[in-house]
């Protein structure tokens, strides 16, 4: 099915030619990643990949790494952002610790996964933040949770974070895989300051320099050298996922570099992702343009934890709706005069 079928259908609905405007696009997008006339909303996942960062240490963040832990916390009580808009938009919630370095929840409710690679990456400022092996570990477990989401039914898929420090890998990978410099790629994350943003860009300047040499001989080692669990968890999510059918709405910059990670290692998974929105940090516009993707919406959003992805839902049901619902002109007797 190509994008014309798409729209020979739209355009024979009950409406003028193209009267939705950027709607119409996400049904486009939408009716292509699921290859159908009607596609699917529901039901509707969204894992949470949780994981820490050796870099929080060399100051690349405002916050320290034990927040992961609390956030984690959080989102195991329901409390968090990503918590209330999945309840709000009805959709399925998971948490996967893939990477934590905090003590592991006491009693955690079975929407929790422990699947800890190791408690945290190694510095990314001045070694490999993690082996090839252990990248392998974190993939898998997120192959492994798009294989239960689409054997539960799931036709879209949501993957989010949850890690201080991981817009700086997040940049690392962005530069490695899109050929933007590292300054460009660098941005304020959850609230840095102009200095912490200074050390962030050396950070990644100093962590692309070691893993470029390696790109084109052993790119997944070049990858795992400034990737994080949860990045390497959301990247076997997409691969799998849309090797499954299943359309991946992504969210901001750090899901956005997963996407990258899966589309390099998994060529051909961009052709299941749908973004939901343009994050503030500066990068990811760039990096969504390397996946031929135009975000959905552009709110000044730089949460992460899935939110952008989950504020965007209700419009992909909307194009959806569109799909599923509007009678065809030549059924109500009319003929198209436009
Ligand atoms: O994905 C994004 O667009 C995004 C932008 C800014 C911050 N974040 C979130 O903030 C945390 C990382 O920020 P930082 O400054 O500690 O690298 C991590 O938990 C992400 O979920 C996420
Ligand atoms: C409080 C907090 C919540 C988050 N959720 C996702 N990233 C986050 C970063 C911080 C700092």
């Amino acid at each position: 099915m190509t994008e014309d079928d798409v729209r020979a259908h739209l355009d024979a609905l009950a409406k003028p030619r193209r009267s939705l405007g950027r709607l119409e696009d996400i049904a486009v997008s939408l009716a292509l990643t699921q290859q159908r006339l009607d596609p699917r909303t529901r039901p509707r996942r969204i894992v949470l990949f949780a994981g820490d960062h050796g870099c929080v240490a060399d100051g690349v963040s405002a916050w320290p790494s034990a927040v992961t832990g609390m956030m984690v916390a959080t989102i195991l009580a329901g409390r968090a952002t990503s918590s209330a808009l999945a309840a709000a938009h009805g959709c399925d919630l998971r948490l996967v610790d893939v990477g934590v370095a905090s003590a592991r929840p006491v009693a955690p409710p079975p929407f929790f996964r422990d699947a800890r690679v190791a408690d945290g990456t190694v510095s990314l400022a001045h070694d490999a933040a993690m082996t090839a092996a252990q990248f392998d570990a974190a993939w898998r477990v997120g192959v492994e949770e798009a294989q239960a989401a689409v054997a539960d039914g799931a036709a879209l898929l949501i993957a989010g974070e949850m890690g201080i420090g991981n817009t700086t890998p997040a940049a690392a990978l962005t530069t490695l895989l899109t050929g933007l410099s590292p300054v460009e790629a660098v941005g304020a994350g959850a609230g840095a300051d102009a200095a912490i943003v200074v050390t962030k860009a050396c950070v990644v300047t100093a962590a692309v320099a070691r893993a470029t040499p390696l790109l084109g001989h052993d790119d997944r080692a070049a990858i795992a050298s400034v990737a994080g669990y949860e990045i390497a968890a959301m990247a076997g999510f997409f691969a799998e996922g849309a090797a499954r059918g299943a359309t991946l709405l992504l969210d901001g910059y750090v899901a956005t570099a997963a996407a990258l990670v899966a589309a390099h290692l998994a060529p051909g998974s961009e052709r299941a992702m749908i973004a939901g929105h343009l994050s503030v940090e500066p990068g990811h516009g760039a990096a969504l343009a390397q996946l031929g993707l135009t975000p959905m919406l552009d709110w000044g959003m730089r949460l992460g934890e899935g939110s952008g992805a989950l504020v965007a839902l209700p419009l992909v049901d909307a194009a959806a709706a569109l799909l599923a619902d509007v009678a065809r002109l030549d059924a109500i007797g009319a003929e198209r005069a436009d």
